[in-house]
Parts: structure tokens; sequence; C-alpha cells
């Protein structure tokens, strides 16, 4: 599901260290990854080479058999639309939008996702409604703005729009940052449950290392870096 090799990343050429150096890391479809490290460890740097945002600056990248760093800057953006969901920690909804019309967002710019979301329902709205049920956001919200809501409540709008369309790899980066303890569980347990029902691959930061057991493995990132 995803391979790296010998990857480093620069952000700019004429560092002398790279921000990342990775050896070597395998995850398997399915697998739920809890991913941790102090701040600057180079967490966020690492989701954006697997998201195709930025590339490598040696080494190679795989996400499901597809090498990223030779692809073009469009292809990778086609890629990502078609197999990637991502949460960030501070959403990223548009505000005056209802989570319905956020929801049916995740999958604009994909036909791909688009055909797979009409294969749950018959239109992209009902389809919309089915994964905001399942994430424990009643009807009541459905078509308020989303500036409306509480953070809870945003969070589980994010978590429809990234799964809507089955992609592949679900990657959250600090989703749960916001929310009390007993919140964050529960909001944990809602996403396993929608990777496990469509196969997603989650990968998932948090500073929180409580968090851990949860999940099929963690990894600390500051060991995963080396001298390569
Ligand atoms: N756009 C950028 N340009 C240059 N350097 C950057 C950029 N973004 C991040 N960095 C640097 O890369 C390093 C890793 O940052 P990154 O945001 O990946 O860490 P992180 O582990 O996600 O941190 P946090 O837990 O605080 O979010 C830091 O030293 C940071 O200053």
């Amino acid at each position: 599901m995803i391979s790296l090799k010998n990857v480093t990343f620069k952000w700019h050429k004429n560092d002398k260290k790279p921000t990342l150096r990775i050896a070597e890391l395998a995850v398997k479809k399915g697998e739920r990854i809890f991913l941790y490290g102090p701040s600057g460890s180079g967490k966020s740097t690492l989701l954006a080479l697997l998201t195709g945002i930025n590339t490598a600056t040696s080494g190679d990248v795989y996400i499901l058999n597809q090498c990223l760093n030779t692809q073009s800057n469009t292809k990778r953006d086609a890629f990502r639309a078609d197999h990637i969901g991502t949460i960030f920690q501070n959403f990223n909804l548009l505000p005056y939008l209802t989570p319905i019309e956020n929801v049916i967002l995740g999958c604009q710019f994909s036909k791909v996702r688009q055909s797979q979301a009409l294969k749950h329902a018959t239109t992209l709205h009902k389809e919309a409604e089915r994964l905001l049920n399942a994430l424990g956001l009643i009807e009541q919200y459905h078509h308020k703005n989303v500036a409306q809501l509480s953070i809870g409540q945003q969070q589980r709008v994010a978590a429809a729009r990234a799964f809507i369309g089955n992609p592949e790899l679900i990657i959250a980066d600090e989703p749960t940052s916001a929310l009390d303890a007993n919140n964050r569980e529960s909001f944990i347990t809602l996403l396993f449950e929608q990777a496990l029902h469509l196969n997603s691959t989650l990968i998932f930061v948090s500073h929180d290392e409580s968090l851990k057991p949860l999940f099929d493995r963690s990894i600390d990132l500051t060991h995963l870096q080396e001298q390569i």
C-alpha cells in the first residue's frame, strides 16, 4: 500500500541536512497507523510526501504501486483526488456551505470517487447523508451552515468528506487535538468503523500518545529517521 525506500526530503536544495531521512517504511492495506514524534520532527512533511503535495529529494515514494516522485504535478493531483482522503487539524471546511455540501466536495474532483460513492447510494447527496449519520452527525445538523456547528460536529463532517467515494488511504493530521478525552476516543472508534468497512488504510498523526494502544501499529518518526 505504502512503500518508501531511501527517502530524503529537503525543503531547500541548499539545506545542509534533510528534514526527512527514511531508509524504509512499509504499510499494508487496511493497517491503522499511529504516527508520532516531537514538534518539528517532520510528521507533516512526511504526510505531504505521502499525499504527493511535495516530492522526495531522493529515493522513492510508492503509494498503491504508483511511484509518486516520477509523476507530473497534474498526475499527482489527480492521484490524490482519486485515492486519498484527508482530515486536517483545522478541518478546512467551507463555512458558508452545509455539512452535506462540504462532504460532496470530497469527491468533486474525482470521477473515480463519484462513481464509488454512487455504489452506496442513488445520489451523492444521499451518500453524504449516510456517511454523516455513520460518523455521528444527526440529521438536524445536515443542512445548517458548517460555521454554526461545534468543533466536534465539524470534525465529523471533515471525516465524512475524507471517506466519501472510498479512498484507499485516509490521512488524518492531528484531527482530535481540539477534543476532550471522551470525545477523542469515540471519534476514533467511528473513524475505525468506517476504515474497516471500506478497508481503507489509516495514517493518524497525533501528539497524544495515550491513543497508541487503539492502533494496529505506532511509528515514532524520530526512530524511523536514519542516516542514509
Ligand atoms: N514550508 C516550509 N518551508 C521550510 N521549512 C519548513 C516548511 N514546513 C516545515 N518546515 C520545517 O520542517 C521541519 C519539520 O516540520 P513539520 O511541520 O513536518 O514537523 P511536525 O512534526 O509536523 O511538527 P508539529 O508537531 O509541530 O506539527 C521543521 O524544522 C520546520 O521548520
